[in-house]
């Protein structure tokens, strides 16, 4: 029987998650806090509140009332609550826990709460301080290390000479090995360049995260006033024809012998900000991504659905403050027999 088309981005949005939670709350959630689904909804739906206008942003005395007729405020205060128990439900697990205390198997949760227990330390950690760091991880990584691994699998079924390099690059070097494992990635020098290449032509928040200068400054000639919001356009930026040869086209070669990389101190590719304010997750969502996307494309060949082209794969985004494909991603694993490889 021949292997059937599944939709990738609810699947690889799901390993994301596994990935993320086990790291930071030293397991997946899904299915036990939230019923499955149900996970992604409240991400979806955290995401869609801090990308939605906000009456009282613009108008401070009275938008507050538009925010209420509109049922934005409710909406807000009901995922409040949603996040606030799922995060309780964190710290009691690990506060009251049988698990072993050997610090070998310690994820962010069981840092922190040391860290608040510490009392020869200047930081002084509270309850919702760990909250606060448990938000940022749940809601800041696990999106947008999705989103991107999305990207590429798309941009990869879209280019299949790029599809079948990456692949030969990884077996070559993961060899009759079922998986791969994170320690074989860092020699990986085409997949680097794939998730780079993936990272210029869509970075997950196009616009970063919003900034308010603090002072007055001159940019290009113009004056900015203190208190002025500023978005820059990290999405502008990865396809500059000033910039870059052929913007538009997915060419991970590139970056060959480029200097040009994604820490933040080039101000052409600009997926993770840069300077004070830059992703303090860059590492690790930059990890997760190439790890994610090693295994997909070791385990598997990917083919397209039956009577579909490369270019019919659609790369058409949905706005919002993570960008996501605006259409599902069906494609065909083929599991690889990996026994037959041949050096
Ligand atoms: C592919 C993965 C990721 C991408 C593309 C990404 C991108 C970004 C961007 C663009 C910003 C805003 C920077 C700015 O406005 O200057 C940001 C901020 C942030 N990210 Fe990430 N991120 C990723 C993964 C992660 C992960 C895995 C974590 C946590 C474990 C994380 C935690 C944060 C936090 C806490 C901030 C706010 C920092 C601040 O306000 O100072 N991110 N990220």
């Amino acid at each position: 029987m021949s292997p059937e088309p599944v939709e990738l981005s609810e699947r690889i949005f799901s390993a994301a998650n596994n990935v993320l939670c086990k790291i930071a709350f030293g397991k997946s959630y899904e299915g036990r806090q939230f019923e499955s689904g149900k996970f992604k909804a409240t991400i979806d739906e955290t995401m869609a509140m801090l990308s939605s206008f906000w009456g009282s942003d613009f108008f401070p005395y009275v938008g507050w009332i538009l925010d209420v007729l509109s049922g934005r405020q409710f909406r807000l205060e009901k995922l409040f609550y949603e996040l606030d128990g799922f995060y309780e439900t964190i710290i009691e697990d690990h506060a009251h826990s049988t698990r072993r205390k050997s610090h070998e198997h310690e994820d962010i949760t069981d840092i922190l709460l040391g860290l608040a227990k510490d009392e020869t330390t200047s930081v002084h950690l509270t309850r919702d301080h760990i909250k606060a760091i448990l938000m940022n991880i749940f809601i800041g990584g696990i999106d947008t290390s999705a989103v991107t691994t999305i990207w590429a699998m798309s941009e990869l079924a879209r280019n299949p000479r790029v599809m079948q390099k990456v692949q030969a690059e990884i077996r070559s070097h993961v060899g009759k090995n079922p998986k791969v494992y994170e320690t074989q990635v860092e020699s990986l020098k085409y997949l680097k360049m794939v998730v780079k290449e993936t990272f210029r032509l869509h970075p997950p928040l196009p616009f970063l995260i919003p900034h308010e200068s603090i002072g007055h400054c001159q940019i290009g000639g113009y004056d900015v006033y203190p208190k002025t919001r500023i978005l820059v356009n990290a999405w502008a930026i990865g396809r500059d024809p000033k910039t870059w040869e052929n913007p538009d086209e997915f060419y991970p070669e590139r970056f060959e012998g480029s200097e040009i990389d994604f820490r933040g101190q080039n101000f052409e590719l600009l997926p993770f900000g840069a300077g004070r304010r830059i992703c303090p997750g860059l590492t690790m969502g930059a990890t997760v991504v190439e790890f994610m996307l090693a295994n997909l494309l070791h385990c598997f060949d990917w083919e397209l659905p039956k009577g579909m082209k490369p270019e019919d794969i659609s790369l058409e985004e949905e706005a919002g403050l993570a960008v996501h494909r605006k259409l599902p991603l069906y494609l065909v694993p083929v599991e690889y027999k990996w026994q037959d490889y041949k050096s």
